[in-house]
Formats: structure tokens, sequence, C-alpha cells
């Protein structure tokens, strides 16, 4: 029997193969990410905060939603978003330990900086994070002020990937004064710890003025605005930078659910004149190991603040970012003292409550 070669057939056969193909290429292919992504992210989380909250993490988040903003200054790594980007050993996990990556997972943070605004938060945090054992958010998630409604999955989600045994940690300066955060965070955790950093309410008060006024030029100045009445020398005490500054008044709504023994107060002062000190504390209270130590900082005589020495492989310091350590403008001396005859009582109270004296005057 004669066999035809006829075109359209041997088309038809080649076609069928090119399907075959590209079918086999497309299961393998899927086989291959699947696979991959199994071994990757899906980890049952333990969250390890005493409650019933484990959950199955999917991972595939990678900061996308987070926004850095980037207070270090040669930091490159920082300003394009990286979480790990300072530091001598608190590398991300991603590049530093790539063995390691499938055993990290998103967890709640088991402390988190909550305050002051203007106490020197940006500076501790990125301190902070020098030590291995600790993995922090860059950014302020403001999960338990703003963003609450969105659920305890969203906030585990905004968190670094960390290892069994490393502390997560986030800072957002606006939960100490904010009235619903402390029942908020209790619920979500009754074991965490809570760092506060305080500073002289009246330079911090100066230094939130500095920051309101870059952003809007045209409000009155800082004498008129710290006064209900100037004439009657009555103090705005609802004004934000002033309100902010009474610290026992806030205080009082975290011991209502915190024991004092899981608040840790630095000292903003000492955070700029020993970063080395306070960090020592800070790490003992964290139970950790005292390994961020004098080695790691220097004082930047142009920035007038401490900065982190060179970290491994770089030549270049790093200093806080310009929109820390502003120049303040000058007050009115007898503003200054009208302000602390105001907050002197408060300042007592506080000093009393935190078991503490921080000697402002
Ligand atoms: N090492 C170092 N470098 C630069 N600045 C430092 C440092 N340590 C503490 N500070 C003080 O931090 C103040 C800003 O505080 P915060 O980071 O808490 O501000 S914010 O609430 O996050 O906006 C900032 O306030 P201003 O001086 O008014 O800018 C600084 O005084």
């Amino acid at each position: 029997m004669a066999i035809f070669y006829h075109p359209y057939l041997e088309t038809r056969r080649l076609l069928h193969k090119l399907l075959v193909m590209l079918s086999l290429c497309t299961i393998c292919a899927s086989l291959f990410y699947f696979l991959g992504g199994c071994c990757e992210t899906d980890i049952v989380e333990n969250t390890g905060l005493g409650q019933s909250t484990q959950l199955f993490f999917t991972g595939r988040y990678h900061e996308k939603n987070v926004s850095y903003d980037s207070n270090f200054i040669n930091a490159p790594s920082l300003a394009t978003g990286s979480p790990d980007a300072v530091g001598t050993s608190a590398r991300s996990l991603e590049t530093s330990s790539p063995g390691k990556d499938w055993a990290a997972a998103r967890r709640l943070p088991q402390a988190l900086i909550i305050g002051v605004k203007k106490g020197g938060t940006r500076a501790l945090l990125e301190f902070l994070r020098l030590h291995p054992d600790i993995r922090a958010l860059g950014s302020e998630p403001h999960f338990f002020d703003r963003h609450y409604a969105r659920g305890l999955n969203w906030y585990r989600s905004m968190m670094p990937k960390a290892l069994d045994g490393q502390i997560v940690m986030e800072k957002t300066p606006r939960y100490f004064v904010t009235a619903e955060t402390p029942a908020r965070i209790y619920a979500m955790s009754k074991e965490i710890k809570l760092i506060v950093v305080v500073r002289d309410p009246i330079t911090r008060a100066i230094s939130d003025y500095t920051q309101i006024i870059s952003k809007t030029p045209d409000i009155p100045s800082f004498e008129t605005l710290t006064f209900k009445n100037r004439t009657m020398g009555q103090i705005d005490a609802l004004w934000s930078p002033i309100w902010i500054g009474m610290y026992a008044q806030h205080l009082e709504k975290w011991l209502a659910y915190f024991p004092p023994s899981q608040i840790h107060f630095v000292h903003g002062e000492r955070l700029i004149s020993d970063p080395a000190g306070e960090l020592g504390k800070v790490q003992d209270f964290l139970g950790l190991q005292r390994i961020i130590t004098d080695k790691h900082f220097y004082f930047n005589k142009t920035k007038g603040f401490p900065c982190l020495k060179k970290p491994e492989g770089s030549s270049k310091p790093h200093c806080l970012g310009k929109t820390k350590g502003r120049t303040h403008p000058k007050i009115d001396p007898k503003v200054i003292q009208r302000l602390k005859d105001f907050y002197h009582p408060h300042n007592l109270k506080f000093y009393q409550m935190a078991g503490q004296d921080f000697g402002w005057q």
C-alpha cells in the first residue's frame, strides 16, 4: 500500500507533538513551583504569646505594603526598603542566611516601642537592629491606633520574618497616648514587653512643634500656641505638643493592664549622651545578651548626635537622617519657666509611677 505524504497531516502531527511537549513543560513548571512554595513558606506559626492564635502562615507578603523612612543617611539599602539595612549583625535573613530561611516565619511582636513621639524612638529602634536576636519592622505600622480593624493577620503580615528565639518588634510612638491601645495590646499578648523613650516634656514639645512647623510653616509661634490665655498664663493642656508630655496621665492607662516590670523606660537625654549605656539596659530588659556596646557608636560632631560606626563590608558610617536632630526655634525664657511650673507636678507623679527620677527641672 502506498504511503502518501500529505502536508496537512504532517503539520497536524507536528502540532500534536508541540502540544504534548508544552503540556509536559507546564506540568513540570507547576510541580516545581508548588513544591518550592510549600517548602519555603507554609509554616505552622506559634506566636509564643500565650494565646490561641496558632495560624497557618502563607508568607507571601514580602513587606510590599510597608514604607520605610530613610532615617539613616548613608544607608542606601534602608532607603530602598530593606527592613534590616542598618547594622553589622542584623542583616536580612533572606540575604544573610538563605540556608535558614525555611525556618523563619512572620510572628506577632514580643516587644513594642510605644512612645513617646519625639523621644528618640527611631534612634532606639535603629540601634536595637544591630542585635542579631532582634527583628524589627522599619516602618511604623500604627496597627493598634489606626489600623486595628485590619486584624491580627494583617499585622503579622507586616512583620519581618524571624527565626525561633529572635524577638520581633516594631515602634509606633502614638500608641503611648492612644487610650484604646493598652487594652488592644493586652488582648494580643499579656506578656508583651513595652518600651517607652521619655524625654524632658518641654524639649519634646518644642521638638514636636519644630516638626509641625516644618510641614505647615504658617502656624502661630510656639509661645502663642502654648497658652489658652497668655495674659493669664493659662497653658493649653489640650494642645497636642503639651498634652503628649503629661506622661503620668498616659502611663496610668497602661498600668491598668500591665505590671511595671513589663514596661521599660529609656532616658531620652541619656540615649544621646550615652547610647551604649541605655542600650545595655534595654538588652537586659529584653533578656538578650549585651551585644550592642560602645564599640558600635561614635559621636558625629557635625550632626551633634551619636551615630553608628561603619557596618561590616561598608566604609560608610550611619547617622539618622535630617528629620532627626533638627535645630529648634529659640523660645522665650519666660514661657519656658511657665512650662516648667506647669509640668513640675506631672513630672513628679511620673517619676513616682515609673520608679525613677529623670531629673527634668
Ligand atoms: N542618635 C540620634 N540621632 C538623631 N536624633 C536622635 C538621636 N538620639 C536621639 N535623637 C532624638 O530623637 C528625636 C526624634 O525622636 P523620634 O525618633 O522619637 O521622633 S518620631 O516621633 O519618630 O518622629 C530627635 O528630636 P529633634 O532633635 O527635635 O529632631 C533627636 O533629638
